[in-house]
């Protein structure tokens, strides 16, 4: 018998303290769960049974699919449409949003995912993930719309992330804190394992995609170059740097030690016409509900990111989050700029 709590447990016993839970929101996120272990098994098996590599198509951002990316995407519609909690769903993976089939019953949650996070490390098996946001429908019974969905992330119910690593991890927040489980593969069962997470306000580690350099704006060359210059520079001490090219990962490891991710707006993405690299509804806003909720700061370098007010369903964004004085510091450096 295993010794933990389990998440449904833990997902049951947060609800009753929930004044008229019906119990809805509880069996969505056993459902979400449920996808996440089905994810956990297809990245685990890889090669075997033939997920890796690329699909003939490409996604509405011009991405080509991994053949991981569609089956991911399939698993979350299936684990997700049938129960009656959605009104309707929305993915990275996905035009359009999706719309609950008329022979299930239709609910008051709005989904929105990232089914395969990282993609462009399945096939050197490093570390991916799967991103979700929880949103409550605010219009009436009509059909549901892609407007629906633009809701900012301060509305979000919950958010949460799966890490396929060398443990498969959830975490999650529902607004109370965040709180880490790990699958124990012998009974399938995600058992609680780090309760309470936080993110140390300081820190001396960074994460940016270093080659896109020359074309940051001086805010971010400055933070850079001053970690960069470390116990000789204006810091006065040395800083380590990461890039794993996966965002969960790089979030899971500054909830875990500390530090800061940074995916800036640059002049390359601008003179293409794009806000960002990472989306909003699906990436920025469900990391920065549980950054916030562990203590950290989630900015796009001139505002808070779940202020922000979303447009498209596939908006990018820049994202700046983190240990919450370094996010400050950069704040600090953009209102300089
Ligand atoms: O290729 P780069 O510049 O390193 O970008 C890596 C970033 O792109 C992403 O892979 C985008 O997400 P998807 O893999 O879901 O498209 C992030 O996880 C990661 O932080
Ligand atoms: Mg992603
Ligand atoms: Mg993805």
């Amino acid at each position: 018998m295993h010794n933990g709590t389990t998440i449904t447990q833990f997902i049951i016993e947060e609800q009753r303290h929930v004044a008229g839970a019906t119990g809805d929101f509880t069996s969505l996120l056993n459902d979400i769960v449920t996808a996440c272990k089905v994810i956990s098994n297809m990245v685990n098996q890889g090669a075997l049974v033939g997920v890796l590599g690329s699909a003939e198509s490409e996604n509405i951002q011009g991405e080509t699919q991994k053949k991981l990316d569609i089956l991911t995407n399939e698993v979350f519609i299936k684990s997700n449409e049938w129960a009656g909690h959605l009104a309707a769903m929305a993915s990275e993976e996905m035009d359009t949003i999706y719309d609950i089939p008329a022979k299930y019953p239709r609910g008051k949650y709005l989904l929105t995912f990232d089914p395969l996070d990282g993609s462009s490390n399945i096939d050197v098996n490093v570390s991916v993930g799967t991103i979700f946001s929880i949103l409550r429908i605010q219009g009436g019974d009509g059909a549901p719309s892609e407007r629906d969905f633009l809701q900012a992330g301060t509305q979000q119910v919950a958010a949460g992330y799966a890490l396929y690593g060398p443990s498969t991890m959830m975490v999650l927040t529902t607004g109370k804190g965040v709180n880490g489980f790990t699958l124990d593969q012998s009974i399938g069962e995600f058992i609680l394992t780090h309760p309470d997470m936080t993110i140390p306000a300081d820190t001396r580690e960074f994460a940016i995609n270093a080659s896109n350099m020359r074309f940051w704006e001086p805010a971010v060359k400055r933070y850079v170059q001053e970690c960069l210059d470390g116990k000789e520079g204006p810091r006065g001490d040395d800083f380590n740097m990461r890039w794993i090219a996966s965002m969960v990962a790089e979030v899971h490891r500054i909830l875990t030690r500390g530090g800061v991710f940074m995916y800036p707006i640059d002049s390359k993405m601008k003179s293409k016409g794009l806000g960002g690299k990472l989306r909003l509804l699906y990436e920025a806003n469900p990391m920065s509900f549980i950054v916030e909720q562990a203590g950290g700061g989630s900015i796009t370098g001139a505002e808070r990111i779940m202020d922000l007010q979303p447009e498209s369903l596939h908006q990018r964004v820049p994202v700046i989050l983190g240990s919450k004085n370094e996010v400050e510091r950069i704040l600090g450096y953009h209102d300089q700029a």
